[in-house]
């Protein structure tokens, strides 16, 4: 099965995480981290900055990698390097999503995620958000 690299942000101001409602495309809907498919020779922060410059208009400031999530989607393996971020600059702008939350621990699970954030979604539910 091909393999599709991808990296998020899980933008946090350590109280509310931020999540996305993907606007286009098969997961057209569901909710997710900002972020996208590495392009060739890009370094995963710089895929990073690229995308949530290019969906959100913001600068971020790119912290520790809270998980790689490894699933199969019926059709291709996603591989997803999840890093927590922090604002530095800029206030959301949705280029390409279709709403978007500031999601509290206690609501975190209210929007539908989609499949393969679900574990980690539950493992952030328990931890602490840098
Ligand atoms: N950004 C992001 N993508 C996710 C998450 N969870 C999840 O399964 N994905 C999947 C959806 C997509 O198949 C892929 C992200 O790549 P992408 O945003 O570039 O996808 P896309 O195919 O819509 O983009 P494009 O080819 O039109 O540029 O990863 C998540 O939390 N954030």
């Amino acid at each position: 099965m091909k393999t599709i690299q991808v990296v998020a942000a899980i933008i946090t101001d350590r109280e509310r995480i931020f999540a996305t409602q993907r606007g286009y495309g098969a997961f057209k809907g569901g909710w997710e981290f900002p972020g996208g498919k590495l392009e060739a020779g890009e370094s995963p922060e710089e895929a990073l900055r690229r995308e949530i410059r290019e969906e959100l208009e913001l600068e971020i400031e790119i912290g520790s990698l809270a998980d790689t999530v490894e699933y199969d989607y019926p059709d291709f393996h996603l591989s997803m390097d999840c890093f927590f971020c922090r604002i530095k600059s800029g206030t959301p702008l949705l280029k390409e999503h279709e709403a978007a939350r500031w999601l509290t621990r206690e609501n975190l699970d209210s929007v539908n995620w989609l499949p393969a954030d679900q574990d980690l979604i539950k493992k952030l539910k328990n931890t602490d958000w840098k």
